[in-house]
């Protein structure tokens, strides 16, 4: 990726040529041509100009190209060609000409009068889009940037009936305003129109570019020059604000190192590596459940050195050291595992993407649940709905015809697709799979044999786009039938509960699971699946890639309604989404992405239970957890 050399406003040449040429794109004109409405395509602009490695707001390429145009234009209706000026005014004028010259025709002339003198505005101008909408913003009364000021008098689409006195040597041209109420002279100037174009073009044209560019360029230049300073008082206050948190880390160092030096100067039988650990054996971290107290033999614990902050940040960072963080708090106590806990679910407070203004619809996630048949309508729906509440933009349900409708009526916010029993399913759902950032596969999915061929299908398609995948309920039915379709897949996440664990364990291993050790079952399940993390479901939820079994007790209550593991699925399909795009920004490195995930849907759904429940207590339905999910959300990640 090239390196955006140039700060805030101004622009290089190559930057400029590299958006020149993505301007000069066929299909970018074709879809500026007659276009009143154009930010989609400067949106587009903005993102290509982005993949060249150039950084520009979609404004600030439909401002860039603006202005080319005014200069281009200029140098064009000032006959500068011809005595090489034109270059000095218009720097990218033959890229422009070879463009503009494919477009339909713009006057120049009439460009450029209506602008200097406000005469014949509104007149016959010849707007693509951009020019179009500038005037509707200045209509509506927009604040105009500053360098635009200047450049609005040249688009004006009503008649602004200000007179204009332009001096040029001894020459003082007045140019009268007019308007549409104008009588008999402007009736006469409407019906000869060029021959007073003409006129003016002669002499004292280039002589009034000339000083109009001049202001104009002024005009430009003080305005880069408060953006510049703009800017780099941002960058000053950031700083500053960076080093106020290291600051605050160093701080808290300190208390961690001395809190832990003298935890591990005690004889503590927790963190010492368990003897009788079977090998091969996974590491469990409990966070809040009674099992972390209890000291069960297979919680491996290690001892801690004494660390500052930073050790301890980049130990959360490194694989093999995080275990040695995690072992910290176990050192500490059971006062202490409340601390591990926030220590995960910090992690994934980190994942979570900010809400601002400059994001589009879908940034945040497109969603894609496939499940939905005649018997069960409700599961997608769960999943669906809790991955809009999570945050997701778009959700997406592909089912059955017959429970399409049904699904539509419970929520308008849903976008459905009636086309899983379709003979070419797996082609109309493929169409969407480049939009999607998550799958969750399963809810309500059901076990006819065409239904799941099908979802088969996605799944292999799913994974060669290297989505995020969540399976779950007969999702897992079709992996028990046909493990090698998620096997080795790390962006795969499994939910089981009990029941599809077993099923799933036993067809696996070929032989019954013993059930009283889960921590150990869950973990070689995982590894007999390639790592795919496993969710195993239940007082605890043991989420493991194989390597860490980490288990989430967070209170959720006794109430065992269905669609729970919906509500979990849907919103582990956005977290899944979050957590891998962070992983790959470089974001963390030592957690699983998909574990992180997982880890913070269960939360989510455990808290929502517990929320509900405190409400409704017996009554409590799984419709009541999801109205939960924002203030949930909002308790665990965003305090
Ligand atoms: N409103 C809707 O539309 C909903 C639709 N849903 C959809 O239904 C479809 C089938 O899913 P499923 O879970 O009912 O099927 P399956 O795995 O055969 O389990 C059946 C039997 O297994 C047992 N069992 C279950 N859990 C257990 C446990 N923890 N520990 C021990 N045993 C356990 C239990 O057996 P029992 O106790 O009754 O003998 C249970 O009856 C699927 O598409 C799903 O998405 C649901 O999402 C709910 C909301
Ligand atoms: N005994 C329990 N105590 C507390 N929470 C539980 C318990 N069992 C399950 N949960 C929580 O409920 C969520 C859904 O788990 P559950 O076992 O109900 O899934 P499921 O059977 O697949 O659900 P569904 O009814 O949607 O098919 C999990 O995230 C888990 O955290």
């Amino acid at each position: 990726m090239q390196v955006n050399t140039t700060r805030g406003f101004l622009w290089s040449d190559v930057e400029t040529r590299t958006l020149l040429n993505i301007w000069g794109e066929q299909d970018i004109q074709t879809a500026l041509d007659g276009n009143f409405r154009n930010s989609f395509v400067y949106r587009d602009v903005s993102r290509r100009l982005g993949a060249m490695g150039f950084e520009r707001t979609p404004e600030q390429c439909r401002v860039r190209i603006k202005s080319l145009k005014r200069q281009y234009l200029l140098a064009k209706e000032g006959n500068l060609r011809n005595n090489g000026q034109y270059h000095k005014i218009c720097k990218f004028y033959d890229t422009m000409e070879r463009i503009l010259s494919n477009r339909p025709a713009l006057d120049p002339q009439e460009f450029i009068e209506s602008g200097v003198g406000g005469e014949e505005a509104g007149d016959g101008l010849e707007e693509d889009g951009d020019d179009a909408q500038d005037a509707y913003s200045e209509c509506a009364g927009e604040c105009p940037l500053p360098a635009e000021t200047e450049v609005k008098l040249e688009y004006p689409t009503i008649p602004i009936p200000i007179p204009v006195k332009v001096t040029v040597g001894n020459n003082s041209t007045s140019v009268r305003p007019q308007n549409s109420s104008h009588s008999a002279s402007s009736n006469l100037s409407a019906r000869a129109p060029k021959r007073q174009r003409k006129r003016r073009a002669n002499f004292p044209m280039e002589k009034l570019m000339e000083q109009f560019l001049e202001q104009s360029a002024q005009a430009e230049e003080n305005f880069y020059r408060v953006e510049e300073q703009r800017l780099q008082a941002e960058d000053r206050r950031r700083e500053a604000e960076h080093a106020r948190e290291l600051h605050m880390l160093q701080m808290l160092g300190q208390m961690f190192s001395s809190i832990s030096s003298t935890s591990t100067s005690r004889p503590n039988s927790a963190t010492t590596p368990s003897k009788n650990a079977p090998p091969g054996r996974a590491t469990v971290f409990a966070t809040a459940g009674p099992t972390c107290t209890r000291g069960q033999s297979s919680h491996f614990r290690r001892p801690s050195p004494p660390a500052d902050c930073f050790t301890q940040q980049s130990q959360l960072l490194n694989p093999d050291s995080q275990p040695l963080v995690f072992e910290r708090y176990y050192s500490l106590g059971s006062a202490s595992h409340r601390g591990m806990d926030d220590d995960i679910l910090s992690l994934v407070k980190s994942i979570i993407p900010p809400l601002t203004s400059k994001k589009h619809k879908g940034e945040d996630g497109r969603i894609g649940i496939i499940g939905g048949c005649q018997d069960y309508t409700g599961a997608p729906y769960f999943a669906a709905i809790s991955a809009l509440k999570v945050g997701a933009d778009l959700s997406h349900v592909f089912c059955t015809k017959d429970a399409a409708t049904v699904i539509k009526s419970y929520s308008p916010e849903l976008i459905v697709h009636p086309v899983l029993d379709s003979p070419n399913a797996v082609e109309e759902i493929e169409k969407w799979l480049p939009r999607l950032h998550g799958l969750v596969v399963g809810p309500g999915l059901g076990r006819d044999n065409h239904l799941l061929k099908t979802a088969k299908e996605v799944i292999e398609r799913t994974k060669a786009r290297d989505i995020p995948i969540v399976i779950d309920a007969d999702g897992l039915w079709l992996v028990t039938q046909q493990p090698s379709v998620i096997e080795g897949y790390q962006k795969g996440i499994l939910t089981p509960n009990f029941m599809e664990f077993t099923r799933l364990y036993e067809a696996l291993h070929h032989e019954p699971m013993d059930s009283s050790d889960p921590q150990h079952c869950v973990s070689e399940l995982s590894g007999a699946m390639g790592n795919v993390t496993v969710v195993l479901k239940g007082e605890q939820d043991l989420i493991t890639d194989g390597t860490k079994v980490f288990s989430c007790s967070i209170e959720g209550s006794g109430r065992r309604c269905g669609g729970q593991g919906d509500l979990l699925s849907g919103s582990m399909g956005v977290l899944a989404h979050w957590a891998h795009s962070a992983s790959a920004a470089g974001m963390f490195r030592s957690v699983n992405p998909s574990v992180l995930a997982a880890y913070g849907a269960c939360s989510l759904t455990r808290q929502c239970n517990s929320q509900a429940f405190q409400r409704y207590g017996r009554s409590t339905t799984t419709s009541d957890m999801i109205q939960e999910i924002g203030s949930a959300f909002k308790k665990l990640f965003e305090s």
